[in-house]
């Protein structure tokens, strides 16, 4: 892809937030929040813990209703949609917790995903052939291939998070929402991790990512979106927002 293309490609905004809003109780989890995200970039969430980035996550996913504001896809707005019906539009998402079917096989836990109405823009789902060269794919590219008929629960914790990775790979969403996806990753496993990331990314993937360890963030983004208290404090490239001395206090908790 040259130069011009890959400029052209992110200036592509396929998820469209504005003003968001979501209060617990006399808590504003999630406060006048407006980004982009614009296709082909990796951004990054960054911020103190309680800051609303698992809020936001489930705000786009439709795993909460939010209270204001607009999320758009592709123009279309999908606010108080099912998660089901947002997952079939394309956007896919990784849980802290993994969540994976804990007594079924790494090659079932994959399949699931390519059920007919678990995939973007599908009715009628893959062929049975596609499905079985799919999941081929995807372990041997997260390094699972020899663990295919091992239950999910009998992995080791790398190997379940990379089997989280696999299962959205699988489902061939357009942006990918990942939940702290490297953490407690070994070097090896990280540098894996890191590698599958930049491939997607270039074959077309869109990625948000909620880390908190700013190693991970640094080498993975080129994006970071700073929140705290629910509001958004900084949009831009990773080493102006890390370098920010009031943000780096927000983020230690050495705010004044
Ligand atoms: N279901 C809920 N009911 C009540 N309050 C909630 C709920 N979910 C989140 N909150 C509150 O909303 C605020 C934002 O929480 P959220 O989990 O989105 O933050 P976070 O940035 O993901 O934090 P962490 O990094 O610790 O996971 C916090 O004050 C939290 O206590």
């Amino acid at each position: 892809m040259t130069a011009q293309a890959l400029a052209s490609l992110s200036e592509e905004v396929l998820l469209e937030i504005r003003g968001l809003e979501k209060s617990f109780g006399g808590v504003k989890a999630v406060s006048d929040v407006s980004m982009d995200l614009r296709a082909g970039i990796v951004t990054t969430l960054v911020g103190p813990n309680g800051a609303g980035k698992t809020t936001l996550f489930n705000l786009i996913t439709g795993h909460l209703t939010h209270s204001g504001g607009s999320v758009r896809w592709l123009g279309r707005d999908i606010g108080g949609m099912k998660p089901y019906r947002i997952a079939r539009l394309g956007i896919a998402r990784t849980f802290q917790d993994l969540r994976l079917f804990k007594d079924m096989t790494v090659e079932e836990n994959i399949l699931t995903v390519m059920e007919p109405g678990a995939l973007p823009f599908s009715f009628t789902g893959p062929s049975a052939r596609e499905k079985r060269e799919r999941v081929a794919r995807v372990m041997e590219r997260t390094g699972l291939a020899d663990k295919a008929r091992t239950r999910a629960v009998d992995l080791a914790y790398a190997e379940r998070k990379f089997l989280s990775l696999a299962r959205i790979m699988a489902a061939k969403a357009r942006l990918w929402l990942l939940d702290e996806p490297a953490s407690g990753l070994d070097p090896n496993s990280y540098a894996t991790f890191l590698r599958l990331l930049r491939e997607e990314v270039a074959a077309g993937v869109t990625v948000c990512i909620i880390e908190h360890n700013l190693d991970i963030v640094v080498g993975s983004s080129d994006r970071i979106a700073f929140l705290d208290r629910g509001r958004l404090l900084a949009d831009g490239d990773p080493k102006t927002v890390l370098e920010d001395p009031e943000l780096t206090k927000i983020y230690f908790g050495d705010r004044v």
